[in-house]
């Protein structure tokens, strides 16, 4: 498959954001292909969850352009990127604590419709929504959840179910901000393992994630950040042999002694 900066799905060209004196992400330019799982990574404070928000429009870019497909986004307010095929679970699970699980898909199935909480509140009541949100429960695996409160959920649920909320959107672009943090080793394997299949089954993701075993086990692609500087792209095993992501990683002060890298 060839793929050239028009087939993207997402286009993110020079794009630059900061905060006061601090370029928390400085000239950072990539793309994301239909289909594929794209693994954004880099050290603490590298800007992947910045770029995740000038994305989504939490921020907005000082410089460069965000395209989805050929819609221009880089302007336009989150809930017309939602409209446009962005979905985004963020870093901290936040569900509403009153309804139950299942309503709190059906919500987000409904918030497809309307821009107003208290209208898409209302929406919960269509049989639709309800048959989309049961679905989306079923796809990460915890439908039997469906009817009881967030609030009694263990966090591997809670994870899952902010997944299924932003599944219920019917997004073009799925973004995930840490998914897997603070779950253990076997909760992490198997949360990826539903990412994969979410792929599997045409949905494109970028996935921002410090678990890089489970990275790299399910990500056909990397794009690094430092600094908030892009500083390597690529397929997961040739991008971690690069010395300046090892550099990155191990301190910068870290010899970049790699000879696979050296030699590549
Ligand atoms: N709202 C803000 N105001 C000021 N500085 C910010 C703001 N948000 C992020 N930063 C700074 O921007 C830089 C990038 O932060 P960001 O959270 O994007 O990094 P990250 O790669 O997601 O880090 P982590 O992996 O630790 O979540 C950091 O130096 C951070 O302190």
């Amino acid at each position: 498959m060839s793929q050239t900066s028009d087939s993207a799905l997402l286009r993110v060209s020079g794009v630059t954001v900061q905060f006061g004196g601090l370029k928390a992400v400085d000239d950072v330019s990539f793309e994301v292909y239909p289909g594929e799982l794209l693994g954004l990574i880099g050290p603490n404070g590298a800007g992947k969850t910045t770029l995740m928000r000038a994305i989504t429009g939490v921020v907005t870019a000082n410089t460069g352009s965000i395209h989805l497909g050929d819609q221009e986004l880089t302007h336009l307010p989150i809930h017309q990127r939602i409209r446009k095929g962005l979905a985004f679970s963020q870093q901290l699970v936040k569900p509403f604590r009153q309804i139950s699980v299942l309503d709190n898909v059906a919500l987000a199935a409904g918030a497809a419709h309307t821009r107003s909480p208290l209208k898409s509140l209302l929406h919960t009541d269509s049989a639709h929504e309800r048959e989309v949100a049961r679905e989306m429960l079923a796809r990460v695996g915890i439908s039997r959840h469906a009817d009881q409160m967030p609030g009694i959920q263990p966090l591997g649920v809670l994870k899952r179910l902010e997944v299924a909320r932003a599944l219920a959107q019917n997004p073009k672009l799925l973004l995930l901000d840490e998914p897997l943090a603070g779950l253990n080793s076997k909760e992490a394997a198997t949360l990826a393992d539903t990412i994969a299949e979410i792929n599997r089954q045409g949905v494109t993701i970028i996935l921002i994630e410090h678990n890089l075993g489970e990275v790299m086990r399910i990500c056909q692609r990397l794009v690094v950040l430092d600094n908030g500087r892009r500083i390597a792209s690529g397929a997961p095993r040739e991008v971690m042999q690069q010395p300046q992501v090892r550099a990155a990683y191990l301190g910068t002060d870290a010899p970049a002694e790699s000879t696979e890298a050296h030699s590549a």
